[in-house]
C-alpha cells in the first residue's frame, strides 16, 4: 500500500504549520522527514496517522494493506510508550486484543516479533528490567506485531545514547532487509536520515513546505559508517537545512 499526500496543509488557530505538501510515500520504501525545529514534522506524521484532521488537503491510501495486516497505520515513538505494569509479551499482546485471534495465533505473532527482534529472552521482563534500547526495540516488536501497511516513527532513536543508536539503526536495517516494510521516520539527526532514508524530505521551517526531497540509491545494507557517497549527502543536507535551522533557532528563543 502506497500512500499519497497531496496538498496537505495545517494550522494550529492562527498559526500555519504546514503548508502545501505533496510527497507519495511509496511500498517498501523508508521515507525520512527532516527540517528546522518546529517546522511540523511530528505534526505530519499525525496528520498521516489519522491522529489529528488536516485543515486542507487529502491524504490517500493506495492499494491494499499487506495480508494480515491488523493495523494499516501503526507508530514507534521516542520514550517507547510501554506500559510499565504489563511484561514484553503483554506489551505486544496488547495491541492484538481486538481482532478476534486465537491464542495459538498471538502466540505465533509473540513468537514471531520478538525473534526479529531479538527479545526472545527477555518475553517475560518487565519495562524496567530493561534498557532504553530494548525497550525501543520492544515498541518496534510492537509495532510489526500488526503487519502495518506503514509504520510512523517520530525520533524512535533520540532518547537513546550514541552508541545504542547505532546498534538500534544497524536492527532497522536487518528488519527491513529481511522484510521490507514502508515508513515514515521523523528525525532531526541526519546521520539517521542518510542511513535509513530512501527518500529524505527537506522540510522548509514553518510553516513547513518541501523544500527538496533526496534519494539515496544504495541498499540499506551497504551503508556503513564512513560511506562517501552518505557523507556527501549527510553534507548536502546540512548545507539545506543551516539557514533555515538558524532562523528557526531565532524565531524560538526571540517567542
Ligand atoms: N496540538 C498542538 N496545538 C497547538 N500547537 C501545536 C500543537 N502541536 C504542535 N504545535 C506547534 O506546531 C508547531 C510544529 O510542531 P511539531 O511538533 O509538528 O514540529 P516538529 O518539526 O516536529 O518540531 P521538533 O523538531 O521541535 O520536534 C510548533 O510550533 C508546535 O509548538
Amino acid at each position: 500500500m502506497n500512500l499519497s499526500i497531496e496538498q496537505l496543509g495545517h494550522s494550529y488557530g492562527q498559526m500555519e504549520v504546514l503548508r502545501d505538501i505533496t510527497l507519495d510515500i511509496p511500498a517498501g520504501k523508508i521515507v525520512c522527514i527532516v527540517g528546522p525545529s518546529g517546522c511540523g514534522k511530528s505534526t505530519l506524521l499525525r496528520l498521516i496517522g489519522g491522529l489529528e484532521q488536516a485543515t486542507s488537503g487529502q491524504i490517500f491510501q493506495v492499494g491494499e494493506p499487506p495480508q494480515a495486516c491488523l493495523n494499516p497505520l501503526t507508530y514507534v515513538f521516542q520514550h517507547f510508550a510501554l506500559l510499565p505494569w504489563r511484561t514484553v509479551e503483554g506489551n505486544i499482546s496488547v495491541v492484538l486484543e481486538d481482532h478476534k485471534l486465537s491464542k495459538a495465533q498471538v502466540n505465533d505473532i509473540i513468537t514471531d516479533v520478538l525473534t526479529r527482534t531479538n527479545l526472545t529472552d527477555f518475553r517475560q521482563a518487565l519495562p524496567k528490567q530493561l534498557s532504553g534500547g530494548m525497550k525501543q526495540r520492544v515498541a518496534i516488536a510492537r509495532a510489526l506485531a500488526v503487519k502495518p501497511a506503514v509504520m510512523l516513527m517520530d525520533e524512535p532513536l533520540s532518547a537513546l545514547d550514541s552508541q545504542t543508536r547505532e546498534l538500534l539503526m544497524d536492527d532497522l536495517v536487518h528488519l527491513w532487509t529481511k522484510e521490507p516494510f514502508t515508513g515514515v521516520y521523523v528525525t532531526h539527526n541526519l546521520n539517521e536520515a542518510v542511513r535509513l532514508g530512501h527518500k529524505i524530505v527537506v522540510l522548509s521551517r514553518r510553516p513547513g513546505c518541501i523544500h527538496k526531497v533526496v534519494d539515496i540509491d544504495i541498499p540499506l545494507s551497504e551503508r556503513l559508517a564512513g560511506n562517501a557517497t552518505l557523507t556527501e549527502k549527510q553534507a548536502y543536507l546540512w548545507d539545506l537545512m543551516r539557514d533555515e535551522a538558524m532562523a528557526a533557532e531565532g524565531e524560538l528563543i526571540d517567542g
